[in-house]
């Protein structure tokens, strides 16, 4: 694993190695563009209703979707449900939810089916999970299709350890349940499923030659191990970690802020390529 990047600020907050990638991953014929969104494409904020991604970020990325030979996803912990609401995405981005347990490829894309075993652990997850909120100032719980989620950002550090704790104490030992760490959340499913995997699905289905992921999360760190970054291959996959935390990135930005001028550049460069569809006008 090599020493991830940390930025020179030269041009926003991408330095001259990882700003030359982002215009050499431009030129691959055939590009995903695969961003997490909580952290990434969205600063993060007190509720998770709250989130709306950085306009600048947002509106680079729809461009991209436009553009040929370039397709969008994000790929979120988030339920398909929550993620449009909040991310409201272009028609052609794809989207991958509950941390790869729900994916929408388009039109006719089959919903996640649990068995009754899988709809009773939810249930049940659904509940221990409220019972340990609803003793726990400032802990809410987010529901989802596959498992529920206890949020502990609007609780004292202290509260918030002791309601991870006890959450985890009730569910850890439970079969078929699957816990995960995240920022300030424990997220727990009835479906066993990783953003690795689904970067792997929409690399089977879309035969991308270069792929960009950015994520700020530790689920993120399944995506990043995914990329093929070889610097022997005519376009290698780009990973870029959005904060300071341990990653398998090559690179990485401060914040969303970056990942917007990231878009953009990327977004200026590739539309050269295809005249006046991509509609280019950004100051790069
Ligand atoms: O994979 P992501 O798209 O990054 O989703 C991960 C989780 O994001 C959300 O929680 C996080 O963002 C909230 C809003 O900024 C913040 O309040 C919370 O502390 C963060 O952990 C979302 O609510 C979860 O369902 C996602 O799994």
């Amino acid at each position: 694993m090599s020493e991830p990047i940390w930025p020179e600020q030269t041009r926003g907050s991408l330095n001259a190695e990882l700003r030359r990638a982002v215009e050499h991953l431009a030129d691959a014929p055939q590009l995903l563009v695969a961003l997490d969104f909580d952290g990434t494409l969205s600063p993060l904020v007190a509720h998770a209703d709250e989130a709306r991604p950085l306009p600048r970020a947002a509106a680079a990325f729809r461009r991209l979707s436009s553009l040929e030979g370039t397709t969008t996803a994000l790929v979120s912990g988030r339920s398909l449900a929550s993620l449009r609401a909040v991310a409201q995405p272009a028609p052609e981005t794809l989207l991958v939810g509950s941390h790869g347990a729900e994916v929408w490829l388009g039109a006719g894309s089959t919903g996640l089916v649990l068995d009754p075993a899988q709809q009773a652990l939810l249930e049940k997850v659904h509940q221990v999970l409220e019972e340990v909120a609803q003793v726990a100032p400032g802990c809410w719980v987010e529901e989802k299709p596959a498992g529920a989620v206890l949020h502990t950002r609007q609780a004292t550090v202290e509260d918030a350890v002791d309601a991870e704790a006890a959450a985890r104490h009730l569910l850890e030992r439970e079969p078929g349940v699957h816990l995960m760490n995240g920022k300030r959340v424990l997220e727990a499913s009835v479906v066993r499923s990783s953003k690795g995997e689904a970067l792997d699905f929409l690399r089977t289905v879309l035969g991308p030659v270069a792929v960009l992921y950015a994520g700020d999360d530790t689920t993120d760190e399944t995506a990043f191990a995914r990329l093929d970054t070889n610097p022997g291959l005519p376009h290698p996959d780009l990973g870029v970690k959005v904060g300071e935390d341990f990653t398998a990135a090559q690179f990485r930005v401060p914040s969303p802020e970056g990942v917007a001028d990231l878009l953009e550049i990327l977004f200026s460069h590739r539309s050269r390529h295809q005249g006046d569809k991509g509609h280019n006008d950004l100051p790069y």
